[in-house]
């Protein structure tokens, strides 16, 4: 198997991005970032403040270019200037809810993005991917814990899962096309955490709906109050229930596949990224006020459009599909 030693990052700029990519510094990797720097803290001399703040906590250089997926030349100028051995493909648009707005806008960007990666990654000979995908692919789940064998594609509640689904088929495609592709599919729980150092975490600048930033936002008084959404599902204590996994941990799980990938030819495998333990959100709650010694105020509205229940992973997955 071919020597994996620089690592091509989308989105490295982001949340998970930039976590993974000190994981991947000090396991040994080299990378080389790309991104369109719309969804970070910028800084000004190019770049953004958390790319940086990795290279501070790494002390290694990181190479970075502004550039967008849907800019294939650009994309192939950069893979001409490098030797790259494998790809971690983070990059996707998201917004608040992940609702069905603007589902085109969502389908351009990810899915264009993603097919103008793959023929680039063809043109330049390589093809060891990583991709982000997401538990949303599992849809409403008929049983629990989820495995990785659990059916995925039906009742997806959010066109952003869906663009997930239908990439996920199309690596499996091009993986039965063609041999050489060497294909792993992350299925990411709900990740949160940041960095030790502090210097690097969850602070999205645009409008965003996920828990664990909003109850930050609440604790640090930009919000008045966290609204809970849902107290009657069929849980012990009515509220939603997820697998949050710590985004460092989510790191380890990226080096893992790249390890993997390195060692031996996957052609095609997906792996849950979760704990195993599923966590209502009074219980988040709960525990953030007493890690933090934070009162979090909240109150408790209607179900959310498009959410489910109950979400999370075995203590052991199976790994293989
Ligand atoms: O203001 C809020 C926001 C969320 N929740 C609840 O908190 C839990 C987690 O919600 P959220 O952080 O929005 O994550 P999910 O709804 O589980 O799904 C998100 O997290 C997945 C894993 O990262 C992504 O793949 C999905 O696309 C994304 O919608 C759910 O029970 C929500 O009902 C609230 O009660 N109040």
């Amino acid at each position: 198997m071919s020597d994996v030693s620089t690592v091509f990052v989308t989105g490295g700029a982001g949340y998970i991005g930039s976590h993974c990519i000190v994981e991947l510094l000090n396991a040994g990797y080299e990378v080389i970032v790309v991104d369109n720097f719309v969804n970070s803290v910028n800084d000004p001399d190019g770049g953004s403040v958390a790319l940086k703040r990795v290279e501070t906590i790494t002390g290694k250089k990181i190479t970075f270019y502004e550039c967008d997926l849907l800019d294939k030349n650009a994309l192939g100028n950069i893979f001409a200037k490098h030797k790259i051995d494998c790809v971690i493909h983070f990059a996707a648009i998201k917004s608040v809810g992940e609702s069905m707005e603007y589902p085109l806008l969502y389908y351009k960007n990810n899915l264009i993005g993603m097919l103008n990666l793959l023929e680039i990654m063809e043109q330049f000979d390589i093809y060891q991917l990583v991709f982000s995908s997401s538990c949303t692919v599992y849809g409403e789940p008929t049983y629990l814990p989820i495995t990785e064998q659990h059916s995925v594609g039906h009742n997806i509640t959010n066109v952003y899962g869906k663009t997930k689904y239908f990439i996920e088929e199309m690596l499996q495609d091009i993986t039965h096309a063609n041999s050489k592709w060497n294909i792993i599919a992350l299925r990411y729980f709900n990740p949160l955490g940041a960095h030790s150092s502090g210097l690097i975490g969850e602070d999205p600048i645009k409008p965003f709906a996920n828990i664990m930033p909003l109850i930050s936002q609440v604790a640090m008084k930009r919000l008045p109050v966290l609204t809970i959404f849902g107290g009657d599902y069929n849980t012990d204590d009515g509220t939603g229930i997820r697998d949050y996994i710590h985004v460092m941990d989510l790191a380890s799980g990226h080096v893992a596949a790249l390890n993997l990938l390195k060692r031996s030819h996957q052609n095609y495998k997906v792996y849950n990224l979760g704990t195993g333990q599923g966590v209502s959100v009074l219980q988040l709650v709960q525990t953030f006020e007493k890690v933090t010694g934070t009162v979090v105020p909240y109150k408790i509205v209607e179900r959310r459009e498009g959410d489910i229940s109950t979400r999370c992973v075995p203590i052991s997955g199976g790994g293989k599909r």
